[in-house]
């Protein structure tokens, strides 16, 4: 297609949302009208579909649970009068408490004021508010929020390290919707302990963000911490951010977290419109399809050209592929669906990994995410005329064009700044996308078996551990690996046991394994 053609095609596909003043170019996605035409079937069904997810139906059929997340920003939409009350009423107390504590009027009991947060969570209980407060918090927020994201010892050790003079002035929120992941038990565990080695009782400190009656929730009440807000059991993890999960840490941290749920509710409005042309989560979808011929076959990457966005790519891997990875469809077919999902910022990744888009494998569509405003405030100019704003607007527009020489597809998304409205408006623009895309390829986008599982084995793998060291407490001499692990039971599982013995030998916690380590089924281990 020559420049002109191209000029036209952009023109004839560009969505825009005034309220907004977001851009939507899918122009650079190689689709034609017969494509677009085949679709609309599955596009009418995914509309419907998501009227009715809206609406209350059960959305979710492996969970039983309906899925809500748009009524967070539209209490009206909430399919019963108590729902809608629930929603409302817990944003006040966010409101409330959050104003509090930037106030003093909440206070640690050794200090006038809450001065840093540590936030313990994973998955859909992090990425949210990491994005969020990557993306919006001020550059000196009242509160300095830290996060504990994982079950690294040394990076738990980390955090606490940092905050070990105000320990005595940081508040703990411990976000987990089931309440019984063990990566934030096992950090609030040891959160806690920090906070008594300092002679600190951490109920005074600690915020439990879960769902009600689960086992945080029941811990929080019994020890009498500081407050606890509800998660709903119809919001997923990865789409929670408009929920207490990613509000409470929000608020805390200044943001204007009705101008985000605004955004997202405009979002929506805008997404409901079953008109694919004029839908941006739509025309998201269709390119996504188009893109990997809605089996997956391309990756996406994300790259967001200003900094303070660079999380957008690892909060959108959650939400596309533990929404759309699945191994069967809601019929019960195997078909292993799924988008991959990677990307950091732009203009850094050209000196990166930029150089394999161009010019490598074709196993990818990119996203830009373009900001008009380049910062407040006047720019120097670096060269006459032109601001480091500009080159890295050309650097973009240079980007999108090369790869799409080199047959690389593209969408762009524009918007005129980073503020709390276009954030929950791009959140709410791929929670749309991903549910209608899910819709197009009838896949469930609201469960996680594959994660399940996984947490699962973890669990059989402790159990091992237990069962082989009681066994090995009572041998009097060393012992070989296989007789352990016979003895334990487990003959069938002693590459696991030797790697649980391993772990536990190079951390001096009483286990010794003996002999050559290039030849581990030659060791033997004893207890010292
Ligand atoms: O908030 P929870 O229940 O601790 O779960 C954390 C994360 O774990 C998962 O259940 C599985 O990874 C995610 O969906 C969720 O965001």
């Amino acid at each position: 297609m020559d420049a002109r053609a191209l000029w036209q095609r952009y023109q004839n596909w560009l969505y825009f949302h005034e309220g907004l003043g977001l851009y939507l170019d899918v122009s650079r996605m190689r689709f034609d009208d017969a494509f677009v035409d085949s679709l609309r079937p599955k596009f009418d069904k995914a509309f419907a579909d998501m009227a009715q997810l809206e609406k209350g139906a059960i959305a979710n059929p492996d969970e039983n649970r309906m899925v809500g997340h748009y009524w967070l920003r539209n209490p009206d939409l909430a399919p019963t009068p108590e729902l809608t009350q629930e929603i409302v009423q817990t944003l006040e107390q966010i409101e409330a408490f959050a104003e509090k504590v930037q106030t003093g009027a909440i206070h640690p009991p050794r200090a006038s004021r809450f001065t840093d947060i540590i936030s313990i969570g994973i998955g859909g209980s992090a990425l949210g508010p990491q994005f969020v407060a990557e993306a919006l918090a001020p550059d000196f927020p009242p509160l300095k929020l830290h996060f504990i994201d994982n079950n690294d010892p040394a990076g738990i050790d980390r955090v606490i390290n940092h905050l070990r003079n105000s320990l005595a002035s940081t508040l703990v929120l411990v976000i987990s919707k089931s309440g019984g992941t063990p990566e934030p038990r096992n950090g609030m565990i040891e959160v806690k302990k920090a906070y008594a080695g300092h002679n600190l009782e951490f109920a005074q400190y600690a915020v439990a963000i879960t769902s009600v009656d689960s086992n945080l929730d029941k811990l929080a009440k019994d020890e009498g911490w500081l407050a606890r807000f509800p998660m709903y059991d119809w919001v997923g993890g990865r789409t929670s951010e408009m929920s207490a999960v990613g509000l409470v840490p929000a608020a805390l941290q200044g943001i204007d977290v009705r101008a985000m749920l605004d955004g997202a509710k405009e979002m929506d409005d805008a997404t409901r419109v079953p008109d694919v042309k004029n839908n941006p989560a739509a025309l998201l979808a269709l390119s996504w399809y188009f893109g990997g011929n809605g089996k997956g076959e391309k990756d996406m990457v994300v790259l967001p050209y200003k900094d303070s966005l660079f999380l957008f790519s690892r909060y959108l891997q959650q939400l596309v592929m533990e929404s759309l990875g699945k191994e069967k469809d809601l019929d019960g077919n195997v078909v292993h669906q799924g988008i991959a999902v990677y990307g950091n910022k732009g203009s850094t990744d050209q000196h990166a990994y930029v150089q394999q888009l161009r010019e490598g494998v074709a196993n990818f569509f990119a996203t830009f995410i373009e900001v008009l405003e380049d910062r407040q405030g006047p720019s120097t100019e670096i060269d006459p005329g032109v601001t480091s704003g500009d080159y890295l607007s050309g650097f973009l527009q240079g980007t999108r064009q090369a790869l799409y020489e080199n047959h690389r597809d593209s969408i762009t998304v524009t918007i005129p700044q980073v503020n709390p409205r276009t954030v929950g408006a791009l959140i709410a623009l791929y929670e749309r996308a991903v549910g209608l895309y899910a819709s197009l390829v009838n896949v469930n986008a609201y469960h996680q078996p594959g994660v399940e599982a996984g947490k699962k084995a973890a669990a059989s793998i402790l159990d091992l551990q237990t069962r082989v060291l009681a066994v090995l407490q009572k041998e009097k001499t060393p012992i070989s690996l296989d007789e352990l692990a016979k003895k334990a039971g487990a003959s069938e599982q002693v590459e696991a046991i030797y790697k649980i013995l391993r772990h536990i030998h190079a951390n001096q916690r009483g286990v010794v394994l003996q002999g050559d380590l290039q030849k581990p089924g030659s060791l033997t281990v004893s207890a010292s």
